[in-house]
């Protein structure tokens, strides 16, 4: 499995602890910025990079980090073919797994800490897309 993540400043710390979560688990990781939280950077443009990483195939999923989630994720879904989901909770990580389908996962270093987030993320790749009664909703989300 490969997963593509990037940030804005805002969420360059989770950022780099998720990378160290990941590849601790074996989990190839490709980083595509930012490279620090010194220089203030655009949201747009990370999740913008981050979709079309996932829908170019370039990796299996992705992870968008901002300081609070939502502009990254209004941005990735931006892009045809992404189904991104803003979690802060575990509950809400499984489901958009198991009904949406979601292929990118945004959260937000100013909300939540690294432990949840960690675990949010391992939720998240753990659970198996159900199919049936909700195959019909993700092809309208898709069109
Ligand atoms: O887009 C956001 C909110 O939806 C992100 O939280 C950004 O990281 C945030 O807007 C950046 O804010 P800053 O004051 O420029 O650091």
């Amino acid at each position: 499995m490969k997963i593509a993540i990037a940030s804005d400043h805002g969420g360059f710390q989770l950022k780099n602890a998720l990378i160290q979560h990941l590849v601790q688990k074996g989990i190839e990781v490709e980083d595509y910025g930012t490279q620090n939280d010194v220089a203030s950077v655009d949201y747009p443009y990370y999740g913008r990079l981050i979709g079309e990483a996932v829908v170019n195939q370039k990796a299996d999923y992705g992870i968008a980090i901002c300081g609070t989630g939502i502009g990254i994720s209004i941005a990735a879904n931006k892009v045809s073919g992404v189904r991104a989901a803003l979690c802060h909770d575990v509950f809400s990580a499984k489901a958009t797994r198991e009904h949406n389908d979601s292929n990118v996962l945004c959260m937000g270093q100013r909300v939540i800490g690294e432990g949840l987030a960690c675990l949010i993320v391992d939720t998240w790749l753990e659970a198996v897309y159900q199919g049936g009664r909700h195959e019909k909703r993700v092809q309208m989300l898709n069109e």
